[in-house]
């Protein structure tokens, strides 16, 4: 079964955006579990202007699923995931300022800095993933790290998609092989959606998690939320 971790910085954002509480990042979270995901997903970065460092402290006791928190990892992202012991972490290479992740990590450069962190968090108990993108070398290097897991970065899937979609899978379809040839688990995410979810996972089905919040949160707009997941859900069987 391929694990849904909805991504609920989006519905940070929009809280944030007045100043006040509404929408309640909190019981968002706990009707997406309450409506089927898997899984939630945060993605702090150093201005907080979506999810807050407070609010993954307070998520942290009141999920039932899996929770995974996304970050670069700076000094204080480190601290949070120790403190906040997560089911699992995934490490992104995001430089401070930057709108969104657009890239995967470089793992041959970084291998020492992120084997170190496999380390660290491998000895915490919480599971590990390293975003990448379909570079063979680059999956391979993540597999000298120690992670238990990467996950695929998948823009250029979603970017290409509608055009192509044989050539827009193709990369992650070998990619995936040889995550699962070298004996590490798979999640993927960005700009995964209703549109072109379905097909990504009929071309890789030991896909063990997808994270997705963009998309879902616009989705939810139009058909709610317990809709929205319900569909999401049904892309993934
Ligand atoms: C790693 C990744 O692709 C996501 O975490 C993405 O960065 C979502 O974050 P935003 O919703 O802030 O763009
Ligand atoms: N790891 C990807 C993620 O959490 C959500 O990405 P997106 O769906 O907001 O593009």
């Amino acid at each position: 079964m391929t694990k849904l971790s909805v991504n609920i910085n989006k519905v940070a954002t929009l809280r944030n955006a007045r100043g006040g509480n509404n929408p309640n990042v909190l019981k968002v979270a706990l009707d997406c579990e309450a409506f089927g995901a898997d899984g939630i997903t945060v993605h702090p970065r150093p201005d907080e202007r979506h999810i807050r460092y407070a609010d993954v402290y307070d998520l942290r006791p009141l999920l039932k699923t899996e929770f995974n928190i996304e970050g670069y990892p700076s000094k204080e992202f480190i601290d949070l995931v120790l403190k906040v012991k997560p089911h699992q972490v995934t490490l992104v290479p995001d430089a401070p300022g930057q709108i969104t992740s657009n890239a995967g990590w470089d793992t041959k450069t970084n291998c020492e800095f992120l084997t170190e962190l496999m380390d660290t968090f491998g000895e915490a108990g919480i599971r590990t993933s390293i975003f990448v993108g379909t570079e063979p070398e680059m999956i391979e290097y993540a597999a000298k790290t120690g992670a238990d897991r990467v996950e695929l970065y998948t823009e250029p899937y979603a970017s290409l998609y509608a055009k192509n979609p044989e050539a827009a899978v193709a990369p992650f379809v070998e990619a995936a092989k040889l995550v699962r040839k070298l004996g590490m688990g798979l999640n993927a995410g960005h700009d995964l959606s209703l549109e072109n979810l379905k097909y990504f996972r009929q071309h890789i089905a030991w896909l063990d998690e997808v994270s997705i919040g963009h998309a879902l949160i616009c989705d939810a707009l139009y058909l709610g939320l317990k809709k929205t997941i319900e569909e999401y859900k049904q892309c993934l069987l």
